[in-house]
């Protein structure tokens, strides 16, 4: 991928114009595959000054073929007045240095740390063990293994990395669903017993963290299933996932 900046001085009675061209200069801009996203930023300090960033697939993808293919003309034809007020256009590589703040709270915060996730899997578990379905999988179950499965799921939702550090990490956990021959009736149980557990111990409700939360667990439990199938092998050294909001992130009431 690439970043394309451009950088431009729009004189004050232009400046809306400016705004409502790119504006419709974005439909045929979101429509070209080689285009990843964008962004035009107007400068708070000095109004006449804007950035475009648009990320493309390449720098090849961006001038030859977006500018060769069917959406650059109808671009173009948008911007063509505002070529003269551009003081920079050039394509930056990215650099490892990328990260997100803390703005928005991890699902792990959200859901109450630590103590919240503890409080999940005792309860879920209990319901496991004396489930007709899902119970005789777990019958010699380690009596630790409520609050390891609370430590992956911590980590998961972007606590403290403890099962990595503590329990071998993704690694040690595949290990544990290989040979199991889960089924889907068992899948679909597990998944039913952690959500009525989640309403016991009353993790938070909305429908922003309930949604992120069954996401990874139909995600999570997919995969159980399958790496648990007779003759599976599934790779035994992966990243740990790490989940966050997906599309809804929290929803906060202006205050
Ligand atoms: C999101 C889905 C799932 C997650 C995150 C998960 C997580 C884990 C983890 C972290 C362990 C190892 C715990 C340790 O370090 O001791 C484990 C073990 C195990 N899991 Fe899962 N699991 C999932 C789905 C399932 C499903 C759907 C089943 C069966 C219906 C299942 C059955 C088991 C069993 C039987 C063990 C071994 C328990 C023992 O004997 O101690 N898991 N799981």
């Amino acid at each position: 991928m690439i970043i394309e900046y451009i950088r431009y001085r729009i004189a004050e009675p232009d400046r809306e114009a400016f705004e409502a061209a790119y504006a419709r200069a974005a439909v045929p801009l979101a429509a070209a595959p080689e285009c990843v996203d964008f962004e035009l930023a107007g400068c708070a300090e000095d109004p006449g000054a804007y950035i475009l960033r648009i990320t493309w697939t390449s720098q090849k993808a961006h001038l030859e073929g977006f500018r060769g293919g069917p959406h650059f003309p109808g671009f173009l034809a948008e911007i063509t007045p505002y070529v003269n007020a551009i003081e920079e256009m050039r394509h930056y590589r990215r650099t490892p240095v990328v990260g997100a703040g803390s703005a928005v709270p991890t699902l792990y915060d959200w859901a109450g740390g630590a103590e919240a996730f503890d409080r999940l899997t005792v309860a879920f578990y209990a319901k496991v063990l004396a489930d007709d379905v899902v119970g005789p999988l777990f019958a010699g179950m380690d009596p630790e293994h409520p609050a390891h499965v609370a430590l992956w799921l911590a980590e998961v939702f972007g606590g403290p990395n403890r099962y990595s550090t503590e329990r071998g990490g993704y690694h040690h956990m595949v290990g544990q669903h290989v040979g199991k021959s889960i089924t889907e009736p068992q899948r679909r149980r597990w998944i039913n017993l952690l959500l009525d557990a989640a309403d016991e111990v009353e993790l938070p409700a909305d429908p922003e963290f309930r949604a992120a939360f069954v996401s990874y667990v139909e995600w999570g439990t997919r995969l159980a299933l399958a790496n648990s199938q007779p003759g599976a092998r599934p790779p035994l050294h992966a990243p740990m996932p790490h989940w966050g909001w997906g599309v809804a992130p929290p929803y906060r009431p202006a205050s």
